[in-house]
């Protein structure tokens, strides 16, 4: 028996039980909240509104659900506290013979000594439970705070695993919150990115995620091409009768539009916030790379000799320059070479530069500008780089290379010059991340399904445009629609789901 709100009865003709099936098939039967059957008794195909918790229990999940997981949430090494916590059906089981206690009313703090299987006490705790659906992963679950520490910690984690709670994988606590329903993957990837925020305004945008500012903005674009989808099919079957609605649809379809392009217009920006901006060293063999990586990261990160070919492989480090997040890279000297090793070297160099958002192109002041310059000029040209001449505590001989004739003077040796360069670095990374508008667009995942929402609505817009019936777009509807899912994982699949929750820590 399907309950809910009643929102609309389709078909009541012969016939319904073909077009119920495709109804269902389409949909996976659920759209939003709504949820479509066949009334057997009636002969009807209804559309209900749901619970979103009752829809969930209808919907698959990964069949692991069941299994009740146990990680330490703490970073490993000496702290004054560590926290083990559990999740499943027989995490307050495990945790009540542990402790040897009831937790009693849950969310409520208590305190214990927390007891191994031979009865010897292993730690003095503080811990915690939580009653499904309250809770972060909407699972029952407990935790223990204990004394932080290696060998506590793994001990209370063994006690679990001992009482039938197994190791969690990464992110699988946040994986059962999704798959509970309690947060869609805009906001588990948001989680993610809270913990790996590195500036104030990559933070910023990863709680406002978390709190539902993407999430809502393609719910609404969601929303609005059901209506639109469920427009169109009520023209279908009643087109006799019913008026089609033809400028309403084309209006709905070019806000969606005209939303999606601002969306994706400044996508690159929160992208950028998020992950951080890149910035490339390249140069010929010997111009300092190594030396200028290691005194931004104010770290002898990279190996500095005076044979040029020294660096081989792509060195990266992360610094901040007023506030911004840079992911930098030191490079293979490029220059041509029989070398096996140093060839791949270049290549990653060279695709190194070709990715970066900016490109520091490093020349020695006491060669001047060579034949090799010349051939790394060509390679770079198109990037967004800056002419740093390099060891002008020993020479001077320069001359123009930038395109706006903007070149930068330093030692990497002595530091001269490390303010103006820092300067015209934020002055090209700064257009890259200001916020004239945000798009709230963080991952390359994100914006790809975005883009292909939007290719598919273009494409109806044009059917619509030719005259073509209303009808015909119902399938790029359709997969916009199921575009839409994939990126709030509505409709995910498990390659999709290890993708996302592999980054994440175990414990998370
Ligand atoms: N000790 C501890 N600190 C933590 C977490 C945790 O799991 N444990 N978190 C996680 O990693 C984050 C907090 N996130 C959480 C999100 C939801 C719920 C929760 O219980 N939600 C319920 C009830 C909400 C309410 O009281 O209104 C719910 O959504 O139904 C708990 C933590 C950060 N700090
Ligand atoms: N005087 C002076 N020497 C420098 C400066 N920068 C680097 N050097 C020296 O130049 C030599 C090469 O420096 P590296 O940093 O290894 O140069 P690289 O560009 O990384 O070289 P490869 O990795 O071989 O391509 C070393 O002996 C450095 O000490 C500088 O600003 N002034
Ligand atoms: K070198
Ligand atoms: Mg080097």
């Amino acid at each position: 028996m399907v309950q809910g709100r009643l929102v609309k009865t389709f078909w009541k003709d012969r016939g319904w039980l073909e077009r119920a099936t495709f109804f269902v098939n389409m949909f996976h039967g659920i759209i939003e909240n709504r949820f479509f059957y066949c009334d057997t008794l009636t002969g009807e195909c209804k559309m209900v509104e749901m619970e979103r918790v009752e829809e969930l229990k209808m919907l698959e999940n990964d069949g692991n659900t069941r299994d009740t997981i146990v990680a330490i949430a703490t970073p490993p090494g000496v702290g004054a506290i560590g926290i083990v916590r559990a999740s499943g059906p027989h995490s307050w089981r495990i945790l009540e013979e542990c402790v040897r206690k009831d937790i009693g009313t849950e969310r409520k703090v208590r305190y214990g000594n927390f007891y191994d299987s031979d009865g010897n006490i292993i730690d003095e705790v503080l811990f915690v439970g939580f009653k499904a659906p309250r809770s972060y992963t909407g699972e029952d679950m407990v935790e223990v705070y204990c004394h932080g520490g290696i060998l506590v910690t793994q001990k209370i984690l063994e006690e679990f695993i001992k009482k039938g709670a197994r190791l969690a994988r990464n992110g699988e606590f946040t994986r059962r919150a999704f798959l509970n329903g309690k947060i869609d993957l805009i906001k588990a990837e948001a989680i993610l990115q809270i913990i790996e925020a590195k500036s104030e305004e990559s933070l910023k945008l990863a709680i406002d995620n978390l709190k539902g500012k993407l999430s809502g903005e393609v719910s609404a674009i969601r929303k609005m091409l059901i209506d639109v989808l469920s427009k169109i099919e009520v023209t279908i079957d009643y087109g006799d009768d019913i008026e089609i609605p033809r400028e309403e649809i084309v209006r709905d379809i070019e806000n969606a539009v005209q939303f999606l392009s601002e969306k994706l217009a400044h996508a690159d920006k929160g992208i950028h916030i998020t992950t951080g901006v890149t910035l490339a060293i390249v140069g010929k063999p010997n111009v300092g790379k190594s030396t200028l990586l290691n005194r931004l990261l104010v770290e002898d990160r990279a190996i500095v000799t005076d044979i040029p070919g020294t660096t081989r492989d792509v060195i990266k480090g992360e610094i901040k320059i007023r506030g911004i997040h840079f992911v930098i890279s030191d490079t293979a000297g490029i220059r041509e070479t029989e070398d096996v090793v140093e060839k791949i070297g270049i290549e990653r160099a060279i695709r190194e530069a070709s990715q970066a958002d900016v490109v520091l192109f490093l020349l020695d002041a006491t060669t001047g500008f060579t034949k090799e310059d010349e051939y790394i000029l060509n390679i770079i040209k198109d990037s967004n780089f800056i002419a740093v001449w390099n060891k002008t505590d020993i020479g001077n001989k320069f001359s123009k290379v930038s395109k706006d004739g903007d070149d930068v003077y330093i030692s990497a040796s002595t530091g001269k010059g490390l303010r103006t360069l820092e300067n015209k670095i934020i002055e090209r990374a700064r257009p890259l991340i200001e916020d004239g508008q945000l798009s709230h667009v963080t991952t390359r995942r994100q914006l790809e399904h975005l883009k292909i929402v939007y290719q598919h609505l273009k494409k109806a817009l044009k059917s619509l445009s030719g005259g073509y019936p209303v009808d015909i777009v119902s399938i790029d509807i359709q997969n916009a629609l199921s575009e839409l899912d994939k990126l709030l994982g509505t409709n995910f699949t498990d390659d999709l789901l290890d993708n996302i929750f592999a980054n994440f820590c175990v414990g998370k």
